[in-house]
């Protein structure tokens, strides 16, 4: 459960702050290079005298946790750590079942926090367990990865995979403080920053034609690190609390952060979550080119739009087509079966995230499966 806040931490310069506003569960998403030799600090001010269970992946572990620790000790905040191997293979039963008995083995009170270190894995992960442990403990985002700190830490979507599909098991469960340090990128392989760069771009694509233009812009700048990428990240986090703020639990207009996501999720199902053949964010590049070249073709976008997604993309370092995943050809039997376990279905018809045009996406309720198979057999015999 929050505690009162007693104090705010002093504010460094160049540091910026985004506030999700949820009523009684509202944070802040503190973002700023070197903020994790200050988590203890930020945490203690929110959360007094608590104890803490770290969950991270090995990876994560080796580079960055020991800074972590010490924070936490600096601020008189006991911690115990949980490592998972990295990888989207984790995000499942059992290694909730590790993470859950870590906790409990940590006799991690409801007033306690788990402080998720990591990228979205590890996030989703520990947020699910943070949710179910004792119906609820605190829960603080310390993401590791870009895609993380623009997407996946903010907004309280946690879960894991099963082998019918991605996220089918979760809970809504937000946390109280989202720590994003961007010095902490620095240590991302090139392959994984494009990945994050693909719901960095979704944002424009959502309903802001003038980021995707900053982004057309600025993507070296963004890509070399400095002042633009600290701005396309504060300024996606912005976009994401918008939507959060006005549809927490995705009853409506949330839906549109699933941009490229219908046929993204399918791809990550069809190669069984291999990060060697496909990472998340690389199956939203392919499913965003997918789904404006799919409302290209039902005639609500036009194809030069379509065309400058896919550039933006391709010259990020994304794949925007399916034959650019590596292996076995997929077949479009698997993906439809995958689609029609999308948590969009209602009524067993299919919702698709589809646009007029850039920062034009729309929720289109009701997409014939036939058109869907059809576009899909163009797309698979490229
Ligand atoms: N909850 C949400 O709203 C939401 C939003 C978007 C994505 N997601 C989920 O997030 C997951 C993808 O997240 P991801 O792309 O961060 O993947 P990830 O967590 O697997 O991290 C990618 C890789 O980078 C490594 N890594 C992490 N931080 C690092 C660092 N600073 N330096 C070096 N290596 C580092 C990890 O060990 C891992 O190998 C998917 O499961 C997706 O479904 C959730
Ligand atoms: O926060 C959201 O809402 C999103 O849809 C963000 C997505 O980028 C993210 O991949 C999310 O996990 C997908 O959610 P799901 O409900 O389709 O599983
Ligand atoms: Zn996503």
């Amino acid at each position: 459960m929050p505690r009162p806040v007693p104090h705010a931490p002093a504010r460094v310069a160049d540091e910026r702050r985004v506030r999700v506003s949820l009523g009684s569960r509202s944070y802040d998403i503190v973002i700023g290079e070197g903020l994790i030799d200050r988590a203890g600090e930020e945490i203690a001010a929110r959360l007094p005298g608590i104890r803490a269970v770290i969950v991270t992946d090995e990876t994560v572990a080796r580079l960055h946790l020991t800074r972590l620790e010490i924070a936490l000790a600096g601020a008189g905040i006991e911690s115990t750590c949980v490592k998972l191997p990295a990888g989207e293979t984790t995000k499942s039963f059992a290694h909730l079942e590790r993470t859950v008995d870590a906790m409990l083995e940590a006799r991690l009170e409801r007033g306690d926090a788990v402080i998720a270190l990591g990228g979205g894995v590890i996030g989703d992960l520990a947020g699910f367990a943070s949710a179910i442990v004792k119906r609820g403990t605190n829960f603080v985002q310390v993401p590791t990865t870009l895609l993380a700190q623009v997407d996946s830490s903010v907004g309280g979507k946690t879960g894991i995979n099963t082998p019918r599909g991605k996220n089918l098991v979760g809970a809504f469960h937000q946390p109280t403080l989202v720590l994003s340090d961007i010095a902490l990128l620095d240590t991302l392989s090139p392959r994984e920053f494009a990945a994050g760069y693909a719901e960095v771009v979704k944002y424009g694509l959502i309903d802001r034609p003038d980021f995707f233009e900053f982004l057309e812009r600025n993507r070296p700048a963004i890509f070399a690190g400095g002042s633009e990428r600290a701005e396309a990240i504060a300024m996606s986090c912005e976009a994401k609390a918008a939507v959060v703020a006005a549809d927490e639990e995705e009853h409506a207009s949330r839906a549109l952060l699933n941009l490229g996501h219908t046929f993204g999720h399918a791809l990550e199902r069809a190669v069984g979550y291999d990060p060697a053949r496909l990472v998340h964010g690389e199956g939203v590049a392919i499913g965003m080119a997918l789904a404006h070249r799919f409302s290209a073709k039902l005639g609500l976008a036009t194809r030069q739009d379509a065309g400058r997604v896919a550039a933006h993309l391709g010259a990020a370092g994304l794949p925007t087509e399916i034959a650019a995943i590596p292996g076995p050809a997929l077949d479009r039997r698997a993906l439809m079966e995958a689609i029609a376990q999308d948590k969009k279905v209602s009524r067993g018809r299919l919702t698709f995230i589809l646009t007029h045009g850039i920062g034009q996406a729309f929720v289109a309720r009701d997409v014939e499966p036939t058109d869907v198979e059809r576009f899909l057999d163009e797309e698979l015999a490229k």
